[in-house]
């Protein structure tokens, strides 16, 4: 919807005009054509697909003796006082008194000089707002209100609210959508394209009366079903909308197919082997069935001549990092250099530290860039990426930064997608122009994810994306005990970590997360480590935080990694992509602070080798409703995917993958997360479209999506 303010306490002293039956509507006067367009609406066909955004149930009026704080509700009366008065501030109060002899005061605190002739003693007014216990008794500050004929009759039906900007009122605004709904049979202004094979299955009803039963609620018709958005007449418009992202998503894929990528195919490096079946032969393990199948599905993409966007993902330690690796050896077998984008240094330096493990015996040149390399290895790291000797480059958002330049960037992968905005996974992709001089030339882009959604819901929320997802994790894996247990009993858990660590494994100790001061964060995290350095003086313990300068940082993970150091204290630092496999023990320290994605994903750092894990959520009572049902889920699953849906529906799709970057931020009224049982039915329709009938299809993405196509460049 436009963010425009919506008026609710409007004058309705002006009648506006009708709407001439021409194709434009002709408002009043120049002023209000503006105010429409600034609405968007400039053709009847945008007055009639001006959808309400909700609507107030007129129907009934509340005597004043019955009124309730804090309910809204209609009253009817004469006005038997009125005052400009000066308690704290500029006010208009008006007294109404009903029927039955009893008063109810109105206020206003902003108003027009017009609205108080208009207010005078005598008038008789319906107004209609939330009843507050105010300090001179029950009021109702700025109500929604009309000047009514003793007697007229109540409205039968609800009465639908619009959209609007200042100055225009929802009378007009109503009065030129019923002209143009009337002045032009509806089915001629909005054929409906989509025919009875498609919709019928879906119950939905002709375009024409969903759109006539949403502007006018015939009598009886299910308030709550209206209102939020349930009844089969938004169904029918959710579907509409919820096509035209189908169609504009196919398109842009198709337009893809007309941008030049270069085609990775492997030259083979010796007389047998490509760099790629090297890579496969030296990895100590078998891919999974679920990996192989989506290495085939990435190497396909790879060897088109045309971009790959493909989105990757999997669930935690499902094993993403050997496909990026898989990819990365497919584009540099076919003479090209690979960029790996992430979002920590900790990340950066582990992924390099795997992939020079696996790429240096087959004389790959594995680099890293990231903001903190001293000046020497970094003007190295650089002269290598320029000069196309460093085929392979890991890195943070260092990577995007003007001062890197690349000799031929064939491929982009970006690690932990949702961490980054649009802007910089854009200024990565511009970065490959020096291999080429052809325009329209673009390097192919993998993003991973470890936040998994289902399909379907992936397909819409990630504009343009064509999703690989891991379904499966590696064998030999034992899930993740994760126990809820009170802060009372620390002491016990301590113990625990004695244990464990003289059974010769490891531990991570989550502090607490106090996202308000990171200086705090940093002294719950020191704090901490003097503690359990205390109470287990027999343990190697170590501390990891963001503001430890990046060496030491890497040396104490490295340290962990060699098992010198048994118990680690960690802030959030270690929640993406720590592979420590003798890890078998994560205590979470005030578990209740944190989402549950990131749960998961802290929890994703055990349970990566063979030995059984557990992860103790330690919380401080008594917990909020949200708060247990989060620790809740997350001990009552592992699966990514469930506790992706869960988020989902606790966070809202806004936030929880960021609305921008996500087709949801082109949907007016289809919700994603409401509506995802109607994308499947919306994708098969598209097809059938764009097979059946290419000449509706511009017609029903300017009808729906006009101006809202842009978020598909990503
Ligand atoms: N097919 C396999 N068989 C056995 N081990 C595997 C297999 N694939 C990957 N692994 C190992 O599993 C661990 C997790 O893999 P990886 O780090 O790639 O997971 P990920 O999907 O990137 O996880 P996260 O999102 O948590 O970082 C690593 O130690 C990796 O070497």
């Amino acid at each position: 919807m436009p963010a425009s303010k919506i008026l609710l306490s409007e004058p309705l002293t002006e009648i506006p005009p009708a709407v001439t039956p021409a194709d434009q509507p002709k408002p009043n006067s120049g002023r209000q054509a503006d105010k429409l367009a600034k609405l968007g609406l400039t053709r009847k066909l945008d007055l009639v697909l001006h959808l309400p955004l909700r609507y107030e149930d007129e129907t009934t009026v509340t005597a004043i003796c019955d009124l309730l704080a804090g309910v809204t509700s209609q009253v009817e009366g004469v006005i038997t006082h009125h005052e400009v008065t000066y308690r704290g501030r500029r006010q208009l109060c008006i007294t109404l008194t009903d029927e039955k002899g009893d008063t109810l005061v109105l206020r206003f605190l902003n108003f027009y000089g017009s609205q108080v002739k208009q207010l005078a003693v005598g008038v008789r007014l319906r107004a209609r707002g939330e009843v507050r216990d105010g300090f001179f008794g029950m009021e109702i500050v700025h109500p929604a209100y009309r000047l009514v004929a003793q007697g007229e009759p109540l409205p039968q039906a609800l009465t639908p609210i619009y959209s609007t900007c200042a100055g225009l009122s929802q009378a007009y605004l109503r009065r030129a959508i019923d002209n143009a709904l009337t002045s032009t049979p509806l089915p001629e202004l909005l054929p409906d394209a989509l025919n009875a094979e498609i919709i019928a299955p879906l119950q939905l009803p002709p375009l024409a009366a969903a759109v006539r039963t949403l502007h006018h609620p015939p009598l009886g018709v299910e308030a709550d079903a209206l209102l939020e958005r349930t009844h089969p007449a938004w169904l029918r418009i959710k579907f509409e909308e919820l096509l035209a992202q189908q169609l504009s998503l196919k398109q842009s894929h198709l337009q893809r197919r007309t941008r030049l990528a270069p085609a990775l195919i492997g030259c083979a490096q010796s007389a047998a082997h490509t760099l790629l079946e090297g890579l496969l032969s030296a990895l100590p393990f078998a891919l999974t069935a679920a990996q192989q199948r989506v290495q085939k599905e990435i190497s396909a993409d790879l060897a088109l001549p045309h971009p790959m966007q493909r989105l990757l993902q999997g669930d935690v330690g499902s094993g993403k990092t050997v496909l990026a690796a898989l990819a990365a050896a497919q584009a540099i077998d076919a003479g090209y250099q690979v960029a790996l984008m992430v979002p920590t240094e900790l990340l950066a330096e582990q992924h390099v530290r795997k992939l020079q493990g696996w790429f240096a015996p087959l004389g790959i040149n594995v680099v890293w860039l990231t903001a903190s390399l001293k000046a020497k290895v970094k003007r190295a790291a650089l002269a290598a990426t320029v000069t196309g000797q460093a085929q392979l480059i890991v890195g943070t958002h260092a990577i995007i930064q003007d001062k890197v330049e690349f000799a031929r960037l064939g491929l982009v992968i970006i690690d932990e997608q949702h961490r980054f905005g649009v802007a910089q996974r854009l200024a990565l992709r511009a970065k490959a122009q020096g291999a080429t001089d052809q325009a329209n030339w673009q390097p192919h882009q993998l993003m991973m994810s470890a936040t998994p959604i289902p399909r379907t819901l992936a397909m819409s929320y990630y504009a343009d994306l064509d999703v690989s997802t891991l379904d499966e994790l590696p064998p030999g894996r034992t899930p993740v005990l994760t126990k809820l247990v009170s802060q009372a009993r620390r002491d016990e858990v301590i113990e625990r970590v004695r244990q464990v660590a003289l059974a010769g494994r490891q531990i991570y100790w989550v502090c607490p997360l106090i996202e308000e001061s990171e200086t705090l964060q940093l002294q719950t995290a020191e704090d901490t480590f003097a503690k359990l350095s205390a109470v287990l003086p027999e343990l190697q313990i170590g501390l990891v935080h963001g503001r430890l300068k990046s060496a030491d940082k890497a040396e104490v993970m490295a340290a962990f990694t060699r098992h010198e150091i048994q118990l680690l204290v960690a802030t959030t630092v270690i929640e993406v992509g720590v592979d420590i496999p003798n890890a078998s023990l994560m205590v979470i320290e005030h578990a209740e602070r944190f989402g549950l994605s990131q749960l998961h994903q802290l929890r994703g750092r055990i349970g990566r080798g063979s030995a059984a894990s557990a992860c103790v959520l330690l919380y401080a009572g008594p917990l909020s409703y949200a708060a247990r049902a989060r620790l809740n889920t997350l001990r009552a699953t592992n699966d990514g995917f469930e506790i992706a849906r869960s988020d989902l529906e606790i966070r809202g799709p806004g936030e929880f993958l960021g609305a921008r970057q996500s087709g949801a931020a082109m949907l007016r009224f289809a919700d994603l997360q409401q509506d995802a049982w109607l994308i499947e039915p919306a994708q098969r329709a598209a097809d059938y479209l764009l097979s059946k009938h290419p000449e509706i299809v511009a017609q029903h993405l300017t009808r729906w999506l006009a101006g809202r196509e842009n978020y598909l460049e990503v």
